[in-house]
């Protein structure tokens, strides 16, 4: 029998960072012959990730165009995406993660190919089709779709089965995202690799052991503005009352959160502004910090699996898991909110040990394991493409 070819598209990092472990696992196993399409949605972001993983790109897209509209993105996308499918190739599974519009052009040109479709990290919902736009409205429609639904967990998977996703089709495996924290730690911890203690000199950050560092990020939409100073003025207030504390804030580059940052936090000596980091970097910051202060998806996720409490600079999350599980918070971008909460995680060590020792609700690291092994038993059992036809 010839092994199931599997084409797997990404466009962005966190794309590339929760498929890259699944990527590496099926090119191990022989069941599976492998395909990997980059759209190039982000580019510099993602290079380095490629390069730390070590993926190879059969085909890389060019989707990117200088102020092109969200339908432009799109269109150009399943231009592209269609022209890799029509070489005549017999590809049995697409594989998409998360919900960028890259996500959505490579699902309706597996549909319109017929090409089962496998959704990875299935079923988050925030509800509002307008937070975050368009990656709520992308996700609900990549889950009319898919063929298999990997929810990373049980309330994701609820979330589909209350859209009437048939159950048989929902699989909770985890997040692929705890995967790859244990594969770049183990890759870190080898010898000849850089360790984190390398890491963070490399970066010019403070390293006698005495300093307890904190990680901060923030790049969504919903927090330019007003959201971001109220976050500087968060960290202020905390590395002036807190003699030992460092902050470490790889900023993002869009003008509305880097001119903000560097104008109010520029010339603190305990609050270190980097460019973004490269994904071996941001690894190394979050083992080495006490906590973070986070806006991000991914970064949410990643926490837990470091044993570190998060603070979410959000006042809703479609991660709500982490909050359940007592190992995060949200505390919005009120400033207020934020040092109390902060200032808790570095004055109070019960409060600390509690939230860094909650249960990782995002799964064990086999997440790719698990969906590998039900897309090779159902393909060679032959569900999925009568499901479609
Ligand atoms: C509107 C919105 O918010 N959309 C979300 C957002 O996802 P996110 O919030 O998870 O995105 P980030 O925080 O950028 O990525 C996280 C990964 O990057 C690593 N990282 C981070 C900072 C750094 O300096 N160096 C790094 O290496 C980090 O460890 C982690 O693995 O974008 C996605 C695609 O656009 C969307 O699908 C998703 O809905």
């Amino acid at each position: 029998m010839r092994p199931i070819l599997i084409s797997f598209v990404f466009g962005t990092r966190p794309e590339l960072v929760k498929l890259a472990p699944l990527i590496l696992a099926a090119q191990a196993d022989a069941r599976f012959a492998v395909e990997v399409v980059f759209t190039a949605q982000h580019d510099e972001l993602v290079r380095d990730a490629i390069g730390f993983f070590g993926i190879h790109i059969d085909h890389r897209l060019d989707m990117m165009q200088e102020g092109q509209s969200l339908t432009q993105l799109l269109a150009r996308g399943l231009q592209q995406i269609e022209r890799v499918y029509a070489d005549g190739r017999k590809r049995d599974v697409v594989v998409v993660q998360g919900d960028t519009t890259t996500v959505l052009a490579a699902s309706l040109v597996a549909f319109a190919h017929k090409i089962s479709l496998a959704h990875v990290e299935a079923g988050l919902r925030s509800f509002d089709l307008e937070h975050p736009f368009p990656e709520e409205g992308n996700r609900q429609l990549v889950s009319r779709l898919a063929h298999w639904h990997f929810a990373p967990t049980p309330l994701s998977a609820r979330n589909l089965e209350n859209e009437g996703v048939a159950g048989e089709r929902i699989l909770v495996t985890g997040n692929t995202v705890v995967d790859a924290v244990h594969w770049a730690r183990q890759r870190l911890s080898q010898p000849g690799t850089e360790s984190a203690q390398a890491v963070l000199s490399a970066l010019g950050l403070p390293l006698t052991g005495q300093e307890r560092l904190v990680l901060v990020t923030a790049h969504r939409r919903e927090n330019f503005g007003e959201g971001i100073r109220h976050i500087c003025d968060a960290v202020a207030r905390l590395v002036q009352t807190h003699e030992n504390l460092h902050v470490v804030w790889p900023v993002h580059l869009n003008p509305a959160v880097r001119d903000v940052v560097r104008q109010s936090l520029g010339d603190n000596a305990r609050v270190h502004l980097l460019p973004p980091l490269n994904y071996p970097q941001l690894m190394a910051v979050l083992q080495s910090s006490h906590f973070a202060l986070t806006d991000s998806g991914g970064i949410q996720e990643e926490c837990p699996s470091f044993g570190k409490p998060v603070l979410i600079l959000r006042t809703t999350t479609e991660r709500p898991e982490v909050v359940q599980a007592g190992a995060g918070r949200l505390v919005g971008t009120d400033a207020d909110l934020i040092v109390h909460e902060a200032g808790r995680l570095l004055d109070d060590a019960e409060h600390f040990a509690r939230m860094a020792g909650a249960e990782n609700p995002f799964g064990d690291g086999r997440a790719s394991l698990r969906i590998l092994e039900r897309i090779a038993t159902d393909v060679c059992t032959g569900v999925p493409p009568q499901a479609l036809m």
